[in-house]
Parts: structure tokens; C-alpha cells; sequence
């Protein structure tokens, strides 16, 4: 489970997030939406130590990750898979060499067990037989299913994906979201995705939560998400909705 409590970040005079609370269950893809500019991808960047926030506390199964020693970060680091949008691959390197990256980097495991674990990764997402590809040969589809063969090769207990639909048709984004499940519900991760897709909040929203200008304004899931009250809420679907239809999704 991770708790954040309280979580506020400043650029400057600008008040991007403003006390953000909330809490993300083993085993459930939660969501995190809003508009551009909302704080977003900072609350994703606090919450996996790329951004140090002003005030509040991040917790991974109770451990206070702000405030923790370095071993106990290391630690919980190595715990976390993350999508990066744009997936993130290193196109020098064949997909199966993507995928052991974080192997080779993190762990002191034998030739053997780096070979047999990027197989098992790449075989979970579809992938066995694209393993000698390089990255610029494969679709974006199959470079987000990378990405996520790559963030789960650690056998990670909490997984975070920034806007993992981004550049799909809607067809793939449906695959990779249903992916994202499978794996969040198999493996029991806690699994953090910022999404704008909002096929993906009425797939798989067990949990949501809208942002507004660095304030969490709701919180809900895809049942409840059409039905909320907040007037804010209720524009971002609606404009969402809007463009999906222009753009004849
Ligand atoms: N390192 C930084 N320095 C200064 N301002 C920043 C920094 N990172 C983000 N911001 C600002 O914080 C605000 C929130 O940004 P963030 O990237 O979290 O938005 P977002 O909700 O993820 O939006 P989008 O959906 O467009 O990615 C924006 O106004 C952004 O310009």
C-alpha cells in the first residue's frame, strides 16, 4: 500500500500542488486525472523521489520514504517499476537488452537468471518474439508493452505509468490498459497510472482521482465518475468527451 499525506509542492510563487492526500491498494490500478497543468506528473514525481516536495509524507507499506535512510530508499527504489510517457527505450539497444537493463544495473543475479527473467517479462507482455528488435522497428504499441515488460523484470510490488496511452489508437490503448490490469491484479502491485484517456478511467478505473489545480477536488471510480457533483469534474468529462468525438474515437 502507499499513503501520501499531505503533499505540497511550490515552483517559485506558484502553488502547484496544495496538500495532497490519498492512498493506493495492492492489487488495484488507481488513476490519477486532470487537466493539463494540474500537478499531475509532479504528484507522480514526489511520490518516486524525482521531485522533493515542501511539506508531507510519502509511505510504502508504513516506510516514510522522505525521511528514510539511504539504504531503506535504495530499498524501496528497487521496489518501483515505472512506464516513463514516451516509454523510455534506449534505441541502441535491442528489446531484450531494454528489459535486462534494470537487471544489470540493480542486482548481482547471474547470466542465467537475467536471461530467464527478461524472458519471463517480455513473454508476460507479448513479446517472445520481438526480443532481437530494436526499437526503432517496433510499433508504439509494442514499445509500451516493452516499457512494462522492462518496469515489472524487478518483480516490482508498486508500479507507476505516465500516460501510458499516449500516441495509441484506441484500439492499443485498450490492450495496453488491460495489460497494465492483468498485471496490477496478478502480481498484487500497487499501480499508480496518470491518465487523460477517458476509455481508460471507465476500463479500469477501480480508483480515481481528479486534480485541479494542485488540489484533489474528488475522488471516486468509474461507477461513480459520471455522477459526481463537482462542477470541475464534470467540464474535464464533458470537454474530454467532446474531443473524443472530434477526433471521431
Ligand atoms: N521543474 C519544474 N519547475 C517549474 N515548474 C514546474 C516544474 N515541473 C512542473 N512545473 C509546473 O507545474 C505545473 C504542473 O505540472 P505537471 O507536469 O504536474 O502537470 P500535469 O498535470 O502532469 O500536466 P500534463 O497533463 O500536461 O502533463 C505546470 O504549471 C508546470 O509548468
Amino acid at each position: 500500500m502507499i499513503e501520501i499525506k499531505n503533499i505540497q509542492k511550490k515552483f517559485g510563487d506558484r502553488q502547484v500542488l496544495a496538500g495532497i492526500d490519498g492512498c493506493f491498494q495492492p492489487g488495484e490500478t488507481s488513476l490519477i486525472i486532470g487537466g493539463s497543468g494540474t500537478g499531475k506528473s509532479v504528484l507522480l514525481k514526489c511520490m518516486i523521489g524525482l521531485v522533493q516536495p515542501d511539506l508531507g509524507e510519502v509511505l510504502y507499506d508504513g516506510r516514510n520514504f522522505l525521511t528514510a535512510d539511504d539504504d531503506t530508499r535504495k530499498a524501496i527504489r528497487r521496489e518501483m517499476g515505472v512506464l516513463f510517457q514516451g516509454s523510455a527505450l534506449f534505441d541502441s539497444k535491442s528489446v531484450f537488452d531494454n528489459v535486462r537493463f534494470p537487471l544489470d544495473m540493480l542486482t548481482t543475479m547471474t547470466e542465467e537468471e537475467k536471461v530467464e527473467r527478461a524472458h519471463a517479462s517480455l513473454q508476460r507482455v507479448g513479446l517472445e518474439n520481438a526480443e532481437q528488435r530494436m526499437p526503432s522497428e517496433i510499433s508504439g504499441g509494442m514499445k509500451k508493452r516493452v516499457g512494462i515488460a522492462r518496469a515489472i523484470v524487478m518483480n516490482p510490488k508498486y508500479l507507476f505509468c505516465d500516460e501510458p496511452n499516449s500516441g495509441l489508437d484506441p484500439l492499443t490503448s485498450i490492450k495496453i490498459d488491460q495489460l497494465i490490469k492483468e498485471i496490477t491484479d496478478e502480481y498484487k502491485i500497487t499501480t499508480v497510472v496518470i491518465t487523460h484517456d477517458m476509455n481508460s478511467m471507465m476500463e479500469i478505473g477501480e480508483k480515481i482521482m481528479f486534480l485541479y489545480e494542485g488540489n484533489k477536488l474528488w475522488e471516486g471510480n468509474s461507477d461513480t465518475l459520471a455522477h459526481s457533483d463537482v462542477d470541475r469534474l464534470n467540464e474535464f468529462i464533458y470537454a474530454n468527451k467532446l474531443l473524443r468525438e472530434m477526433e471521431g474515437k
